[in-house]
């Protein structure tokens, strides 16, 4: 039986020009700094709403400092996603991870109906997110990257706002409580500290009782009680069978939160798994142990499987790489006892999500 999709993404292709203004994540993190990019960008920007597709929580005109994006090709444009594939299954949790500037943002920019594709084809809950806004409006929360907002209503306020344009929304005040905000409910958006501005896009995003949910950075700059409390209110989310796709810089969240992984990198994606599909990839995995130094690696190598290397180094350290499985293990062990050989600390390492990541884009995290 086929899948049932929450989000398709077909062939997307979209690209910017490079003089134009850049999108909201890539201005409000052009120096790849989270937290302060939120407020950075708020602080400097007038309270114009953009027309809101779904329910949008809001965004502001950016204004910025340019990003640090790809560079324009000869055309001068930018080709922030290029012949993008991804779907999503109903009910699952998918997280888009990539670099700076990989395009997670204007591609889920596009899913939320909020640009408007070169090429391609998207399908949100089955429908255009365009062409049928009003109708997914109601079945759709978004959580923007940078909470812009109106810096003067109360985040009470905004929260009972967003619940009454729904049939059967959370209820607000209970909503707000959950994430630590009832102290603050009276206080203006603008006063509100980063975290706390977060916490409330969070709870605009979730109050409509939505059946997909797109969260962009949703832990970005939190405490720790902040991104316990959304960990546990997305866990809840999957649990009563809503979609969420969040982006995010943060490895473990992706490890804990997501059932779909998918890597984006230069505007491609590059790798799509579960966390443990993608960190298992036998070949990759590795053997390390302690012996005396000088072992004859060239006839250990015979024993081995084609394709597995051996080094030792630094001196007395031995790393085998190839694929760890339970053969590869008993055939080390053995020629070791073969050769009068006792190897210490015998230990297999898989690699992480942050491995692959690195291995994937060639970048470090957080860059
Ligand atoms: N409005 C725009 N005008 C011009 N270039 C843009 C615009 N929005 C995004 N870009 C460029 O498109 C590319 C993809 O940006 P995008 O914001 O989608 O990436 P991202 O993966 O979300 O990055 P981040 O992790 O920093 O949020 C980048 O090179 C960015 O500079």
């Amino acid at each position: 039986m086929a899948e049932i999709l929450a989000v398709s993404v077909t062939g997307l292709v979209k690209t910017y020009s490079a003089r134009s203004v850049p999108s909201r994540s890539a201005t409000a993190r052009g120096e790849g700094s989270r937290g302060n990019g939120r407020r950075g960008r708020r602080a400097s920007a007038a309270p114009a709403l953009r027309p809101a597709p779904f329910t949008e929580v809001s965004t502001m005109p950016a204004t910025l400092a340019a990003p640090a994006g790809r560079a324009a090709s000869s055309d001068g444009r930018i080709r922030a996603v290029d012949e993008l594939s991804l779907s999503v299954p109903v009910g699952s949790v998918t997280a888009l991870l990539g670099p700076n500037g990989a395009g997670k943002t204007t591609t889920v920019e596009i899913c939320e109906g909020f640009r408007r594709a070169d090429a391609g084809e998207v399908r949100i809950l089955g429908r255009d997110p365009i062409a049928d806004a009003v109708a997914l409006r109601p079945r759709v929360g978004v959580m923007l990257q940078a909470g812009g907002m109106y810096p003067g209503a109360r985040a009470g306020e905004m929260l009972r706002l967003v619940a009454a344009h729904h049939r059967h929304p959370l209820d607000p005040a209970a909503l707000l409580d959950r994430l630590g905000l009832t102290d603050s409910a009276a206080t203006p958006f603008r006063r509100l500290s980063g975290g706390q501005q977060q916490r409330l896009s969070l709870a605009m995003a979730v109050v409509g009782r939505p059946e997909l949910v797109f969260l962009d950075e949703p832990t970005a700059g939190l405490d720790v009680a902040g991104r316990r409390t959304t960990w546990e209110l997305v866990e809840e989310l999957r649990t009563a069978g809503v979609t969420v796709v969040l982006t995010t810089h943060a490895m473990d969240e992706a490890e804990r939160l997501a059932d779909q992984v998918i890597i984006i990198n230069r505007g491609r994606v590059v790798a799509v798994g579960s966390p443990a599909e993608l960190t298992r990839g036998g070949a990759e995995g590795q053997l390390r142990f302690r012996a005396p130094t000088g072992l004859e690696l060239g006839k250990l190598l015979l024993a081995l499987p084609d394709g597995t290397t051996a080094h030792e180094g630094p001196v007395g350290h031995y790393l085998v790489q190839g694929t760890v499985d339970p053969q590869l293990l008993a055939a080390v062990t053995a020629w070791c006892a073969g050769n009068g050989v006792l190897a210490e600390d015998l230990r297999v390492e898989q690699r992480t999500l942050e491995d692959v990541f690195v291995e994937l884009t060639g970048s470090e995290l957080g860059s």
